[in-house]
């Protein structure tokens, strides 16, 4: 089988497919990528992957190229190329998709099962099915949920398998194909939906604005604790305990980046515009713009916390990547608030365990500094941004001999307040209007 596109997604599930023990070829238009993929090395920073991958060639069952001709002969064909937000909109930008459509569209035989996985804006398949049609091939929509961080994981255990499949006879053989790619899967009790192809498309999209949507509640949330003294992290817990509610994805903060959950969420308010569903539009609007306000608010924390004045103070912002486990740094939160203080005149010095290459790349502006303690000397504000583990066990201590002032902003709430104040640090969180009242009392 061929996967066409060999990023965050595409790479982890050409690997799987070949630990599932089927023959994988990726391909993909990026000869650096495919140059790193063919030597066994993971071109970014996953888990587990450079395993799997090194696994997949001594079986000899996974190849790499950038020629799309090299998928000739395979009988399913997975597409997992980008779908970045439009530059100037909220859109889906399609063109990858609609190009490794027409590169592949040479090699489709009939029969031949070409299944999405790309996350696109309901009605997509529907278009690519008719650029298809005449190939014979059947498209089918298999949306994928994997996290960064966690990608091999999930990939190897989903919590379930969705197939959109066209009504009739080609999409319960296509379905079937999948049941056999995925045999293993399927044999450990995985559930799978089988489902239309719109009904498919959604059921990622509305997933990802779902999960945006319970991140935002809880930082508005945190935004009423502030102005009424109560505590967002004591709230998100005793909400927890309702099961109807859970506990996933209340944790306030800094709030929702990556590459997908901030497009995704736009691409959704862009296609429910266009197909003129104003509930939609106007409900994620408002996620968006909560998710907006949160590293303008962690901005002014940092601002609180240097006296006021951000012109010369010299902040380390702890953590480039948009979340621990990744070095992605696609819409990160931690870069976008470090890139409002530099705004604000602050000298701003950032540190990651894996993502400085990714963010000087990026973002260019800001300051670098591989090691912690030598980012954090002579610091005004120390700035917990990415709740990397390094970072949550620091020693208030040592960083505390190095800094020119105790001030510490935990946009993450991942560190031990007590811990940081009796080393002498004044701390400052979203959503912890007590705490402040407690440390200025
Ligand atoms: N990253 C995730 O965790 C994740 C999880 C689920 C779904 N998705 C969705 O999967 C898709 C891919 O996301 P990603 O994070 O892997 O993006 P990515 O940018 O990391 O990878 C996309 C890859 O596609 C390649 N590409 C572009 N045009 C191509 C073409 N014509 N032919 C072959 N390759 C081409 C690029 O060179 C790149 O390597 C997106 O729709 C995304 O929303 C991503
Ligand atoms: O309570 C929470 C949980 C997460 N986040 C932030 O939300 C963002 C996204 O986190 P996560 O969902 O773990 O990352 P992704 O790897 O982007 O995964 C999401 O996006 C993928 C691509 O579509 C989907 O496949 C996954 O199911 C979906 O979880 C990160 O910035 C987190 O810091 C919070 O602020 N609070």
């Amino acid at each position: 089988m061929s996967v066409l596109g060999c990023g965050y997604l595409g790479a982890v599930h050409a690997a799987a497919l070949a630990r599932l023990g089927h023959d994988v070829v990726g391909v993909d238009v990026d000869a650096d990528r495919v140059a790193a993929l063919s030597a066994g090395r993971a071109p970014f920073y996953e888990p587990d992957l450079a395993r799997l991958l090194a696994e997949g060639r001594a079986a000899g069952r996974l190849r790499f190229t950038t020629d799309p001709a090299g998928a000739a002969g395979c009988d399913v064909h997975f597409l997992c190329v980008g779908t970045p937000q439009r530059a100037g909109g909220g859109e889906a930008d399609l063109r990858h998709l609609d190009e490794a459509v027409s590169a592949l569209a040479p090699v489709l035989r009939p029969g031949d099962v070409v299944a999405g996985k790309s996350t696109v804006p309901v009605g997509t398949a529907a278009r690519v099915a008719d650029r298809l049609a005449p190939t014979g091939a059947t498209l089918v929509w298999n949306p994928e949920f994997l996290r960064e961080g966690h990608a091999v994981a999930d990939t190897l255990r989903p919590d379930r398998l969705v197939y959109g499949v066209p009504s009739g006879p080609a999409g319960s053989d296509a379905a079937a194909r999948l049941d056999e790619v995925y045999g293993p899967l399927l044999a450990a009790g995985v559930p799978r939906v089988v489902t239309d192809r719109a009904t498919a498309e959604l059921a990622k999209v509305a997933a990802n604005a779902f999960l945006a949507t319970k991140i935002s509640f809880m930082n508005a949330m945190a935004e009423v604790c502030e102005a009424s003294g109560a505590d967002a992290v004591e709230l998100a817990g005793t909400m927890a305990h309702d099961p109807r509610i859970g506990g996933a994805y209340l944790h306030p903060g800094l709030g929702f980046g990556g590459g997908c959950l901030p497009k995704d969420v736009r691409a959704c308010v862009a296609r429910a515009r266009e197909l003129g569903v104003g509930s939609a539009t106007t409900f994620l609007e408002e996620v968006d713009a909560i998710n907006e306000r949160a590293a303008a608010h962690a901005a002014r924390l940092v601002r609180v916390a240097c006296g006021g004045d951000l012109l010369g103070a010299r902040v380390v912002v702890l953590g480039a990547a948009f979340k621990p486990g990744s070095d992605d740094v696609r819409s990160s939160p931690s870069l976008a608030l470090a890139e409002r203080l530099v705004d604000a005149g602050a000298q701003v010095v950032v540190t990651d365990p894996q993502a400085l290459a990714l963010a000087q790349a990026s973002h260019p502006r800001l300051g670098y500094q591989p090691d912690v303690e030598d980012a954090a000397r002579g610091a005004d504000v120390v700035v917990l941004a990415t709740e990397w583990d390094v970072y949550r066990h620091l020693d208030p201590v040592v960083i505390g001999a190095l800094v020119r002032r105790r001030h510490v902003v935990d946009a993450r709430h991942a560190l031990d307040h007590d811990a940081w104040r009796r080393a002498g640090w004044s701390v400052h969180a979203l959503g912890r209007a007590r705490e402040a009242v407690g440390r200025t009392a």
